[in-house]
Parts: structure tokens; C-alpha cells; sequence
């Protein structure tokens, strides 16, 4: 793996730091010379390696594209081809910070801000499953953060389509979830068991991991392999049945756990201490073997822990199943996914350009002589330029979305809602949360960022974090008497 960028990425892009390096590329924080934005550059490597390794390329790629829209999925700005043909940028909106290194770095994260964190994935994952689409890798590193400790949820690459999965053609192999590389840590039982069906219960068990993760500081479950993952979990959850073994279809299941040495077990809740009953019932619900007995992602947007943010009006849902444009089940040649990406590339940048003149004439009533000029002189830049109109229109429409802009506007917002808290606020937990956040940040920041880490957290919540509990605990009631 090379930090070597091509000249027209330097071209377009002033590369100022290296943000992170997984298994498939690098990011860089970049500034964009034409949006004069900051954006994240991730350079996948060898994204058409092999039919694996492009199949993957293309789905996140696919996937970032559908799912991009909603304001808790990272926005996929644009892709550009390498020199060499073989591997891909793409420029995504920047985030501050991981879920990873927050948790890293101690005590930044309050109560409320890990409320709010598992809050928003669950509306990311509901979006996603509302397309009939499982995440399959979620975990920290993966859960982007900013200064208003809002959510963008990232890396698709491991992204399926359930339908696709469950169509599978009579007779035709199903993938074999051994190949399945997700982060062993965050991984369910099923899944490492071997299960011969994929569920939703297999992002609801990560999510579980994620939340007692900021719970207790520390990943919940570190296992060094396979089998020592699997006798971690089993020392730690309630005991499966001989019923919720069988239901997740593994050939060797039973006999795995059969042998695995039995140790004390060391149940959640004297794991998770230091935490509400709330957080920890709902780890407790999330960290269960059988994966149809896990909470969906709807009985979570309504659990008790999550409650006081919850809004339907946030929390869209699509209204169709997300399909691969290519048959997933089966694995095409490089050059099929490659030439489909660049072929995928061109069209946008041509929707793009519709977009953008559509967007011209009502303007002017020069407009008609003025059409093909625009049109005409479309190049890269229109793709940028329509972004940002396109961005300014859901702006004016959703104002859930305004904030993924760094405008004066949001910092109006942020600032107004500053000065809402500040009046009788816990100012401790503001103050010592604000510059905790802004600890890995540009010190320059700092002061914007304090007043803007509360900014989307509903003020109210604030002033009176003790309603959270009280309000919590009502409703934890009636939540125990539903489920
Ligand atoms: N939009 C972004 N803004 C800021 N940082 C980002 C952004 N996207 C990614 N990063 C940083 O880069 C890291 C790696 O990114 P990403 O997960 O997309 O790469 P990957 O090669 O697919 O990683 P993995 O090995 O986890 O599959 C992230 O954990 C995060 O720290």
C-alpha cells in the first residue's frame, strides 16, 4: 500500500493530513480546491484486485449512493479513476473524529451524548433495513462524529442486499459466511457459528457491542480468534436454549458449544456498572443468541435509553428494497464491475448536469439562449457546483439536514442554542464535554466547537439532564410491560 497520489487528485485536492488507514485504502482530511470545502479522500487500493475485491468497490460504492441521502449516512461527494486503472478516490463529507478514538481517548462522552450517538445509528440502520439492506460492519472506527456530536455512519464495503440473499437461485452456492471479514470483535454468534442465513439481528448484535463499548470504555468482547470470540460471548450473555441454537441453521453449532470449557460466567449487568438501567437493559437485549429474540431497530428507536430523542419525522424509512444494479449472487469479471462503476460515474456527472440546468433557467428569461452554453460547458466542476445546490435545496426543505453545511447559519443555530442552554444549564457537563470533544481538534476550533456540541441535542435535554432519568425510568416501565 502506497501514499502515492495521482497528479489530478493534487491537482484538485490539497492532502493536509492522514486520517485513518483500513484494510482497503487510506483517508486523507483534503481541502477541495473548487468547493473550497474540507473533504475525507479515500483512496481504495487495488479496488479491482480480483472479482472480490471489485464486487466489493462496486457495492459500497452503490450503496453509499442510495443510502447517502439520509443525514445519518456519510455523503459520497464524488469518485475519480486513478492513472492506473486500478484503484479509485473518493472524496466523502470530513468528519472530526471516530466513534473509536472518542471512546479512546476517556471521558468525553456524557450520558447524554452516548444516547444520542446510539439514537441516530439506529435511525442509519433503520433506513438501511427499511431497504432490506444489513450494514455487516459495524463498530466504532465506522461511526463518524463531529463537534455537534452528530452521526454519519460509514464504510459500506460490506454492505449486502438481503433480497439478494434470500433469492438465491435453486441449487446455487450461497456465499460462505467464513469469508465474512468483518471485525471479529463486533461479530455475531450466528456468524461466527456459520449460519447459513444472514438476518438484521446480525447489525442489531453490533450495535449491542457499540453501546456497552462507550458504556464501559473498552470493546466489550476483544476475542483473539474465532473460537476464543465465541467462548467470550458465551461466558457473558444468557444461556441459549437447545430452541435458539437450532434456529440459526449452523451444521456445528451445537457441538461447538457443547465442548467449548465452561468458566464462570460474568453477566452484563456485573460488566456494565457504572451505567443506567436503561443502558444496560438494552445491551441486555441487544446481546442475545438468538437473533429473532434481538430488539429490531424499531423497538429501539422507542427503548427507554433512546426515547427522549426520538422524533418519527427523523427517522425516515424507505419504501422499496435497495438491489444491487448487477446480480449479487453472482460474481461478475473485474472489468464487468469496473467498466459499470465508470459507466455509473459518467451518468451521474450527466444527471449532475441536468440538475445544474434545471437549476439555471428559471433564472433568467435568457435562460433558452443560455442552456447549451451551460450545458456545454459542463466539466467537473459541475458535479461540485451541483452538489452544493443540490445541498442548499434540501436544506431549504428539511431543515433536519441544514446541518451538513459549516455555514454561518448552522453556527447561528449552534450559537442560539448555546445561549438557550447556557441560561440555568449543567454548565459542568457542557463545559467538560465541549473542550473534551475539541481535544483532537484544531485548537483554533475550540470555541466554536464548545458551543456547538450541544447545538443538536434537544435543549431541553439539557437543561434538565435529570428529566432523562426520571422520564427514563417511566418509561422503561412501560416499555418492560410492551416487550
Ligand atoms: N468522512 C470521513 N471523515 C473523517 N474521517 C474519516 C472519514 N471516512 C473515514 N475516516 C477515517 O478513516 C478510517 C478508515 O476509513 P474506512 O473505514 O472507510 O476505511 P476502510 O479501509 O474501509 O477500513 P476498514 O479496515 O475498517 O474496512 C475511519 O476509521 C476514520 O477514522
Amino acid at each position: 500500500m502506497t501514499d502515492d497520489v495521482d497528479a489530478h487528485i493534487h491537482e484538485k485536492f490539497e492532502l493536509q493530513k492522514r486520517l485513518g488507514k483500513g484494510a482497503y485504502g487510506i483517508v486523507w482530511k483534503a481541502y477541495d480546491k473548487r468547493s473550497r470545502e474540507t473533504v475525507a479522500l479515500k483512496k481504495i487500493f487495488d479496488a479491482f484486485r480480483n472479482p472480490t475485491d471489485s464486487q466489493r468497490t462496486f457495492r459500497e460504492v452503490m450503496f453509499l449512493q442510495e443510502f447517502g441521502k439520509h443525514p445519518n449516512v456519510i455523503k459520497l461527494y464524488n469518485i475519480f479513476r486513478a492513472d492506473n486503472d486500478r484503484d479509485i478516490y473518493l472524496a466523502f463529507e470530513f468528519m472530526e473524529a471516530d466513534l473509536h478514538n472518542v471512546i479512546k481517548k476517556g471521558s468525553i462522552l456524557k450520558d447524554v451524548h452516548k444516547q444520542y450517538i446510539m439514537c441516530q445509528l439506529f435511525r442509519a440502520i433503520r433506513f438501511l433495513h427499511s431497504g432490506n439492506v444489513l450494514h455487516r460492519d459495524l463498530k466504532p472506527s465506522n461511526v463518524l462524529l463531529d463537534a455537534d456530536c452528530r452521526v454519519k455512519l460509514a464504510d459500506f464495503g460490506l454492505a449486502r442486499s438481503l433480497s439478494s440473499l434470500e433469492d438465491y437461485p435453486e441449487g446455487q452456492k450461497m456465499p460462505d459466511l467464513t469469508e465474512y471479514v468483518a471485525t471479529r470483535w463486533y461479530r455475531s454468534p450466528e456468524i461466527l457459528l456459520a449460519a447459513k442465513r444472514y438476518t438484521k439481528g446480525v447489525d442489531m448484535w453490533s450495535l449491542g457491542c457499540i453501546l456497552a463499548e462507550m458504556l464501559i470504555g473498552r470493546a466489550l468482547f476483544p476475542g483473539s480468534s474465532t473460537i476464543n470470540q465465541i467462548e467470550r460471548i458465551m461466558n457473558t450473555i444468557t444461556k441459549p436454549s437447545r430452541q435458539d441454537i437450532a434456529s440459526i441453521g449452523s451444521h456445528y453449532a451445537a457441538s461447538v458449544l457443547e465442548k467449548m470449557p465452561q468458566r464462570p460466567r460474568k453477566p452484563l449487568d456485573l460488566i456494565i456498572t457504572q451505567s443506567q438501567t436503561a443502558a444496560i437493559d438494552m445491551v441486555q437485549r441487544l446481546l442475545v443468541f438468538a437473533p429473532q429474540k434481538r430488539l429490531t431497530v424499531e423497538q429501539c428507536l422507542v427503548h427507554p435509553y433512546v426515547v427522549q430523542f426520538h422524533n418519527p419525522s427523523e427517522e425516515p424509512t424507505l419504501h422499496y428494497e435497495v438491489y444491487p444494479p448487477l446480480p449479487d449472487h453472482v460474481q461478475l469479471g473485474i472489468d464487468d464491475y469496473r467498466d459499470r462503476l465508470y459507466e455509473m460515474i459518467d451518468e451521474q456527472k450527466a444527471s449532475f448536469k441536468r440538475i445544474q440546468h434545471d437549476k439555471i433557467r428559471p433564472f433568467s428569461p435568457k435562460d433558452k439562449s443560455r442552456a447549451p452554453i451551460a450545458q456545454a460547458e459542463c466539466s467537473d466542476t459541475d458535479y461540485d457546483t451541483a452538489r452544493s445546490l443540490q445541498k442548499s435545496t434540501s436544506m431549504d426543505k428539511n431543515t433536519s439536514s441544514s446541518h451538513d453545511s459549516s455555514t454561518g447559519t448552522l453556527r447561528e443555530r449552534a450559537q442560539s442554542a448555546e445561549s438557550r442552554t447556557s441560561k440555568g444549564s449543567n454548565g459542568d457537563m457542557r463545559n467538560g464535554n465541549g473542550s473534551a470533544i475539541s481535544n483532537g481538534i484544531k485548537q483554533r476550533r475550540r470555541s466554536i466547537e464548545r458551543s456547538r456540541l450541544f447545538a443538536n441535542i434537544k435543549p431541553s435535554k439539557i437543561l434538565h439532564p435529570h428529566k432523562l432519568i426520571s422520564r427514563g425510568d417511566k418509561d422503561y416501565e412501560n416499555f418492560e410491560k410492551k416487550y
